[in-house]
C-alpha cells in the first residue's frame, strides 16, 4: 500500500467521504449534552457529529463494526479509505490529495497507520480508544486535531505540527500539562474533563485565543499570564478565588461556573470582557457586583444558584449596579427594570419629587378639605411667587429677606419649617418655624406641606399655609429652597419664577462656608459638589431656571437680582439712582410697558384681573381689555409650542363640553357652576368684587376657610376649573365630596345636560363659536361670572404669572406705599 494519500493511489479505493460523517458540523456528543445545556457558548465547534447521534446505525456501519472487532481495534487501510474527504490540493500546490479523516466511534485503539497519510489537515478521531496519537508527528500540515473521548495520558504525545490551531483533547485522562512551547500557532485548546490539577505550559501559546479546561482538578488560576485568551472556560473545578488573571487583557469570554468562588474581586482591570458565568460558586453579597461595576462591555452575567440571589431585589440592585447588562442569569434585562432599578437606587431629581408630591397630595386629600383661597389656581393669572434657589449659604436666604423688605409692597417671606434647630440670631417664625421631627412629621401626615426635603439630616418644608399667608395679605410669596424644591414646587399648580443664585467661584465659596464656621467638612464638600449639579441643570434644561444670577459677590447679586425683580414687575426708579443697597422701601414707578397709553380708567371697580396695573380699568371696556392683553403679552414669557398645543387642547374640549360633546370632566365642571352659582348672584358678584376675588380683601374674608386647594389641578394641570367664590359657597372643582357636602351641594357629578343650561347654553355657544373660551375675561357673561369675577381664569394654567399680585389687595393695614405713577398719568399731568 502506498505511503501518501494523493489522489492517484486512492483512486484504486474509490472511497469518498464517509456518509454519516458531516464535516464542519458543530459537536454534539451525546453525555456532554447534559452538563454543558448552561454554557452559554461553545468555545469550540468542533468537527464533527458523534455517529451514535444519528446515521451511524445503518448496516453498511454495523457492517463496518463488525470488522473493526474483527481487526481487533486496528484501523486499516480499507477503513482509512472510507473514512477520508475533502479532496484538494497538497499543501505544496503539487499533488490532489484528501485532506481529511474523520473516524469517529469505531472502537480503534491503534491508528499507526495513518503515519501513511501525511497530507492530512483534518483528522478527527473522537469516541474511539486510542491511547496514542503518535502517528500526529507524521502530519507536518495538520490543522485541526480531535482526539476527544479517547483514552489518551500523554499531553500531546507528538512532534508538533508546525501549523495546528485547533486541538480537542477533552474526555481523556491527561493529567500533566506540559510546556507547549513549539504550538504557536495553536489558537483552541479544548482539555475539557481530564484530569489536570494545574494549568502550565502555555507560556509560548502566542496565538491561544480559547481555551478550555471544564471539569478538571484545577483549585488555583495561574500560568495563564498574558496569553491572548478571549474566551475561557474553568468551569468544575474546585477554584475558590478569581486570581492571575489581570493580564488576560484581551479576555471577552469568562466561565468560572461550578466553582467555589465567593468574590468577584480581580476582574476589575478586564475591560473587555462582556460574558461572565459564575452559575453555581459561593457568592453572598450583591456588593461583589461592584467589582465588576466598570467594565463597560459587559452584557452578560449568570449568577445563578448562588447565595446572593436571596437577596432582597437581588435583582434590581445587580442591574443597577451594572447598567450595561443586557442578561442576567440568562434572562434579558428589560427596560423597564432598567428604569426601576435607577428610580430605586438613585431616583432622579424629578421622579423624587414626583414621589413627594404624590405623597403630599394623598396626605392632604385625607384631611378635611380645605380651600387656600388666595392662591387658588388661575390660568391667566396664577398666584405670583418666587423662589430663589442655589447651594446652601450662597446667600439666597438673605437676598430673599432683603428683597422682602425693600419690595414689601409686592413680596411676603414665605416662611418655612425646619427640624433643625436655630442658629444664633435666627427667629422663629422669621427665617423658619423651628419644630420638631414629631411636630414635622405630623405636618408631613396632615398634608399641610407643598413641599418637603430632607437635607444634612434636617427636614425643611414650605406649607401651604405659608404661601397662603403671605397671600392674603396681597402679596407675592418669596422664598428660597434647595433644588429639590424646585422639582417639588414644579408639579405643583404654582408657577413661581425661579432665580438660580450660584457661586462661581467654588473656592471662594467653600471659604464662605467655612468661615460660617457652622458646617462640618463633608457637610461643606457636600455643598461645593452640589454647585456642579445646579450648573448642570442650567446647561441640560434651558428655561428650568428663569434667571441665573451669580452669587459671589452679595451686594453685586442683590443689584442684579432686584433688576431682574425691577423687571418681572415692569416698574422703574424714578430718579434713576441705584438704591439697591439701601433698605428703605424705593419709589417705584410703572416702567414705559407699551408706548400706548390705556384708555381713561372707568368708574367701574377694578377687577382682579385689571388690578395688578395699577390703575382702575374697567374689563367691559373694549380699549381697556386691548391696553391690558397687550400689557400681559410683554409680561408674559412666550409660550412654546407644547405649552400652546395644551392650552388648545384644553380650550377645545372645553367648546366640546359646552357642544354637549364631552360628558366628562368640564361638563361637570359647568354643570356645577350652574348648581352653585345661580346667574344672578353670579353677576351680582361680578359686580362686586370685594365678594369674589380671591386676591382682594373681601368683606366675606373672615368667613371659615374649609375648603381645599384646587388638588386635583396639582396633578393634572389639563384638569382645569373655574374657582367658585366662597361668598357664593365657595367650592372648588376638587375640593372633594367633603367641602360640597359640607356646603350642602349636590356632589354626584352627571353628565351635562345642555338643555339646563337654558339660554346661558346659547350664550356660550355662540362665544365659543365667535372663537371665545369660556374662561376669557368677559364681563357680561352672567354663567361664568363667578369664576371670572373670582380670577377671570381657568385652574391649571402654564402661564407664569406676572408679578405682582393685587396691590390693592393687602389685607392687613400698613405703611401705604407711594402711589405707583403711571407713565402716561405723568405725562397728562405735564400736558395739564
Ligand atoms: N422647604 C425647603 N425646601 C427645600 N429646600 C429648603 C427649604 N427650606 C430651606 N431650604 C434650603 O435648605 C438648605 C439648608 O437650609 P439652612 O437654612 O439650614 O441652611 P443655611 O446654612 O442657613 O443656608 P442658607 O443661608 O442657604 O439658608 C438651604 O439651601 C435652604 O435654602
Amino acid at each position: 500500500m502506498s505511503s501518501t494519500s494523493t489522489i492517484s493511489n486512492l483512486q484504486d479505493i474509490g472511497k469518498q467521504t464517509s456518509p454519516q460523517y458531516s464535516s464542519g458540523s458543530p459537536t454534539c456528543y451525546p453525555h456532554e449534552s447534559v452538563t454543558q445545556e448552561t454554557t452559554d457558548a461553545q468555545p469550540f465547534p468542533a468537527a464533527v457529529h458523534h455517529p451514535c447521534a444519528d446515521t451511524f446505525s445503518t448496516s453498511e456501519e454495523e457492517k463496518e463494526e463488525k470488522t473493526m472487532e474483527k481487526n481487533d481495534g486496528v484501523l486499516t487501510e480499507e477503513e482509512v479509505s472510507s473514512c477520508l474527504s475533502n479532496l484538494g490540493h497538497s499543501a505544496t500546490g503539487l499533488e490532489h490529495v484528501y485532506q481529511f479523516l474523520s473516524a469517529p466511534g469505531r472502537n480503534l485503539n491503534n491508528v499507526s497507520i495513518l503515519c501513511n497519510y501525511v497530507h492530512l489537515q483534518k483528522l478527527e478521531l473522537p469516541y474511539n480508544k486510542i491511547k496514542d496519537v503518535s502517528c500526529v508527528s507524521h502530519m507536518p500540515y495538520l490543522i485541526i486535531l480531535d482526539a476527544s473521548h479517547n483514552q489518551l495520558t500523554d499531553f500531546f504525545g507528538f512532534q508538533p505540527p508546525k501549523n495546528l490551531k485547533e486541538v480537542n483533547f477533552s474526555h481523556n485522562q491527561m493529567s500533566v500539562m506540559t510546556h507547549l512551547s513549539a504550538y504557536s500557532s495553536l489558537s483552541k485548546l479544548n482539555l475539557d474533563y481530564n484530569c489536570f490539577s494545574e494549568i502550565g505550559g502555555l507560556l509560548h501559546c502566542a496565538s491561544l485565543t480559547h481555551l478550555s479546561l471544564a471539569h478538571n482538578k484545577i483549585s488555583c488560576i495561574r500560568g495563564l499570564d498574558n496569553l491572548p485568551i478571549k474566551d475561557l472556560c474553568l468551569r468544575g473545578n474546585q477554584i475558590e478565588k478569581i486570581e492571575n488573571v489581570e493580564t488576560l487583557r484581551t479576555l471577552q469570554v469568562l466561565d468560572l461556573s461550578l466553582n467555589r468562588i465567593s468574590s468577584l474581586s480581580g476582574l476589575q482591570n478586564l475591560h473587555l470582557l462582556g460574558s461572565i458565568n459564575l452559575e453555581s460558586n459561593l457568592i453572598s453579597e450583591i456588593k461583589e457586583a461592584t467589582h465588576i461595576h466598570d467594565l463597560c462591555l459587559l452584557r452578560e452575567l449568570n449568577l445563578q444558584r448562588n447565595l446572593v440571589q436571596e437577596q432582597l431585589d437581588y435583582r434590581l440592585a445587580v442591574i443597577f449596579l451594572l447598567q450595561h447588562l443586557t442578561g442576567l442569569d440568562q434572562e434579558k434585562v428589560t427596560v423597564e427594570e432598567k428604569v426601576s432599578a435607577v428610580n430605586k437606587y438613585d431616583p432622579p431629581l424629578e421622579v423624587v419629587a414626583a414621589r413627594e408630591h404624590m405623597s403630599h397630595m394623598v396626605y392632604q386629600l385625607m384631611q378635611p378639605q380645605v380651600i387656600y383661597d388666595s392662591t387658588l389656581p388661575s390660568l391667566d393669572s396664577p398666584y405670583p411667587m418666587l423662589v430663589l434657589t442655589g447651594p446652601q449659604a450662597c446667600g439666597k436666604r438673605e437676598l430673599a429677606h432683603k428683597l422682602c423688605r425693600e419690595f414689601n409692597d409686592f413680596f411676603g417671606y414665605g416662611t418655612c419649617h425646619t427640624t433643625r434647630g436655630p442658629y444664633f440670631g435666627e427667629e422663629d417664625g422669621s427665617d423658619y418655624h423651628f419644630v420638631t421631627e414629631e411636630d414635622f412629621q405630623n405636618m408631613i401626615h396632615m398634608g399641610k406641606f407643598l413641599q418637603t426635603m430632607q437635607y444634612a439630616g434636617h427636614w425643611y418644608g414650605l406649607s401651604r399655609e405659608a404661601i397662603e399667608d403671605v397671600a392674603r395679605e396681597g402679596l407675592a410669596c418669596c422664598v428660597h429652597m434647595e433644588l429639590e424644591g424646585v422639582f417639588s414646587l414644579k408639579n405643583s399648580h404654582f408657577e413661581p419664577r425661579y432665580v438660580l443664585m450660584i457661586p462661581t467661584d467654588k473656592e471662594q465659596y467653600g471659604r464662605r462656608l467655612r468661615t460660617r464656621a457652622l458646617y462640618t467638612q463633608t457637610q461643606i464638600d457636600t455643598a461645593v459638589a452640589r454647585v456642579d449639579t445646579y450648573v448642570l441643570i442650567n446647561r441640560e434644561r434651558p428655561g428650568f431656571f428663569d434667571n441665573v444670577i451669580p452669587c459671589d459677590e452679595p451686594v453685586e447679586a442683590y443689584r442684579t437680582l432686584r433688576q431682574v425683580v425691577k423687571d418681572y414687575l415692569g416698574v422703574e426708579e424714578q430718579g434713576g439712582e441705584d438704591q439697591s443697597t439701601t433698605d428703605t422701601p424705593t419709589e417705584l414707578k410703572r416702567d414705559s410697558l407699551v408706548d400706548e397709553a390705556p384708555p381713561a380708567p372707568s368708574t367701574r371697580p377694578e377687577t382682579v384681573f385689571m388690578s395688578c396695573s395699577a390703575p382702575d380699568m374697567d374689563p367691559s371696556d373694549h380699549n381697556c381689555r386691548k391696553y391690558y392683553n397687550k400689557v400681559q403679552a410683554q409680561l408674559t414669557p412666550q409660550k412654546t409650542s407644547a405649552e400652546m398645543a395644551s392650552i388648545h387642547r384644553r380650550q377645545q374640549l372645553v367648546r366640546e363640553a359646552l357642544m354637549g360633546k364631552s360628558p366628562k370632566a368640564y361638563t361637570q365642571l359647568f354643570k356645577r357652576c350652574v348648581l352653585t352659582a345661580p346667574s344672578s348672584l353670579a353677576s351680582q358678584m361680578q359686580r362686586d368684587p370685594t365678594l369674589s376675588s380671591p386676591m382682594m380683601p373681601r368683606a366675606s374674608h373672615d368667613r371659615q376657610h374649609n375648603h381645599s386647594e384646587n388638588s386635583s389641578s396639582d396633578d393634572s394641570r389639563a384638569s382645569s376649573g373655574l374657582s367658585i367664590p366662597s361668598s357664593a359657597g365657595a367650592f372648588s372643582e376638587t375640593a372633594g365630596s367633603a367641602g360640597c357636602s359640607e356646603l350642602g351641594l349636590d356632589t354626584t357629578a352627571e353628565p351635562l345636560d345642555v338643555s339646563s343650561l337654558g339660554h346661558n347654553l346659547d350664550m356660550l355657544k355662540d362665544q365659543v363659536e365667535s372663537g371665545h373660551t369660556p374662561d376669557a375675561p368677559r364681563p357680561g357673561s352672567e354663567l361664568l361670572s363667578p369664576g371670572a369675577t373670582a380670577t377671570m381664569a381657568r385652574p391649571g394654567s402654564n402661564a407664569k404669572p406676572i408679578l405682582p399680585p393685587i396691590l390693592s389687595g393687602r389685607k392687613t393695614p400698613g405703611p401705604s406705599p407711594k402711589p405707583q405713577t403711571l407713565r402716561h398719568e405723568r405725562e397728562g399731568e405735564g400736558d395739564e
